[in-house]
């Protein structure tokens, strides 16, 4: 009952290529599994800026082809500045054994629903992923009977939120407005780019932005998730999808693509939103009292401590660095951080975001600024449970004065840096081989065997629902 539409999702149009060779100067760099196959961690050099980065395959061993680029473009330099991987700054003429390039961004984020009637089947969505509800192997066929069931149990609670937001989550609109804002930066550092935008849970999907992709005939990919950090539940599921769908291509299987996995670190990124929280304290009367709270979207305990998600890890980190570039720029503020938006019935991330308003406001703090950390648009989580819910409880809790830094969306040291970052990544793309990569289990999709797994599924869920622990279980995500 996946929602699908066949509507293109193309966010910029336009698109001219430009020559680039390939030529066999590579490196290679190997990639483990640490217990879950998503979590993907890449040994590079450690001072690498590729470390982040790696191509789809996520085989053991990965050879990059470097890239020649036209002397004309001034970023050609900085394309292979790591590794082994050398740049000639050779002017590429045209002829024979010259490819033209065409290179596509394909941006990656969650969704979110349009209008309320789109909540429920986003909420299946979200719940059919086995990268957010997590079941046992043994009890993989109640995955769609459990999203049914959990989807239509939410919606009307989820509709409320939504509803106080305008109707409709803002993602597609901003993401697109993101997509269109990238590709000019990538003109302005002379790279003419198509831009894409594809989506984990609702329009426009990952899918319908990958057949445009190859329609579009692409030659080479960049694919940048929107989360600054790695976790399995958002970057790593949506990687997911797209190794599924390269797989199964003979023609897509043979295109370079390498993947930025997460950018928390990038200097340009760690600036923007120094500049935002510098740019927020300064509303206060008293700039140097405010409690710098960074909330960041939890995820469950489980993913971090017996999965290998490096979450957590990189949230502290980027906490660490903004924190260190305020501190650079004289302001020493106190910030703590906590996590938001905890669903089910397991452990999430500690501590809680509304735990700790709570404390504040009770240990005396008067005045916090609240920094969301795990996004870069606007959403339901900023718009309404941030600006609404958490800040009252906050000033119930004695907090007197609350600021709020906007979600970086479109400002320009941002979207130049996520340019910067797609420059650097473009020659580290690889061809990815069909058979080499064993690390994802695929589902098969006989329809009939389907069906028979649906019903027995329901009925089984059906049966489960009459179990305390499983009615308590399922009361979690309400
Ligand atoms: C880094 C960001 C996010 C992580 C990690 C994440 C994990 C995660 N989320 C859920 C459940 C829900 N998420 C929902 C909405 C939602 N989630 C994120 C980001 C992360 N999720 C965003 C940006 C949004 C909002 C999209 C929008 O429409 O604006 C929802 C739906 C909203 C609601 O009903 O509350 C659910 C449910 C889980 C279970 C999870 C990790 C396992
Ligand atoms: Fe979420």
């Amino acid at each position: 009952m996946d929602v699908k539409s066949s509507s293109a999702l193309l966010s910029n149009t336009n698109f001219s290529g430009f020559t680039l060779r390939n030529s066999d100067h590579a490196f290679s760099t190997s990639c483990s599994y640490p217990r879950s196959p998503m979590a993907v961690s890449c040994q590079l050099s450690k001072n690498s800026h590729h470390e982040n980065v790696t191509s789809l395959p996520l085989s053991n061993t990965l050879t990059n082809h470097c890239l020649t680029f036209d002397k004309r473009n001034p970023l050609g330099k900085t394309f292979c500045s790591a590794g082994v991987c050398t740049y000639d700054g050779v002017a590429v003429e045209s002829h024979s054994g010259i490819v033209e390039e065409k290179v596509g961004v394909l941006l990656l984020n969650l969704g979110g629903p349009d209008k309320l009637d789109d909540v429920q089947p986003f909420l299946y969505n979200l719940f059919a992923d086995p990268d957010i509800i997590r079941l046992p192997r043994l009890f993989r066929f109640l995955q769609r009977p459990l999203a049914q069931l959990i989807s239509v149990l939410r919606a009307p609670k989820s509709k409320e939120g939504y509803a106080a937001i305008g109707g409709g989550s803002p993602l597609r609109k901003i993401t697109d407005e993101q997509a269109n804002a990238l590709k000019m930066a990538l003109e302005a550092m002379k790279i003419s780019a198509n831009v894409y935008v594809g989506m984990r849970y609702w329009y426009p999907f990952t899918e319908e932005a990958i057949q445009q992709i190859k329609r579009d005939r692409i030659t080479r990919l960049v694919v940048l998730p929107l989360y600054p950090q790695y976790s399995i539940s958002t970057t790593g599921s949506s990687i997911r999808v797209l190794q599924s769908l390269f797989r199964k291509d003979a023609h897509l299987s043979k295109l370079p693509v390498a993947v930025i996995k997460s950018w928390y670190q990038r200097e340009g990124y760690v600036k923007s939103m120094a500049d935002l929280i510098t740019k927020e304290l300064e509303t206060f009367s008293e700039p140097s009292e405010v409690m710098i709270f960074f909330s960041a979207h939890g995820v469950p305990v489980s993913y971090v401590e017996n999965s290998g998600d490096p979450y957590k890890d990189q949230m502290e980190e980027c906490i660490f660095l903004i924190m260190q570039e305020l501190k650079a720029r004289g302001i020493e503020n106190k910030h703590t951080l906590a996590y938001q938006s905890r669903v089910g019935p397991v452990q999430w991330l500690k501590p809680y975001t509304d735990e700790v308003l709570v404390e504040l406001g009770q240990s005396g703090v008067k005045s916090l600024l609240a920094v969301p950390v795990s996004f870069v648009s606007e959403h339901i989580e900023t718009l309404e449970e941030i600006d609404m819910e958490y800040k009252e409880l906050a000033l119930e809790s004695g907090i007197k004065n609350w600021g709020r830094v906007p979600a970086l969306g479109c400002t320009s040291s941002f979207i130049t840096d996520l340019a910067e970052a797609v420059v650097e990544a473009l020659p580290s793309a690889t061809a990815m081989s069909a058979s080499s990569d064993t690390s994802i289990v695929e589902e098969d999709h006989d329809p009939i065997r389907d069906f028979v797994k649906l019903l027995f599924g329901s009925v089984l869920a059906f049966l489960l629902l009459l179990s305390p622990k499983m009615i308590s279980a399922v009361k979690n995500y309400l």
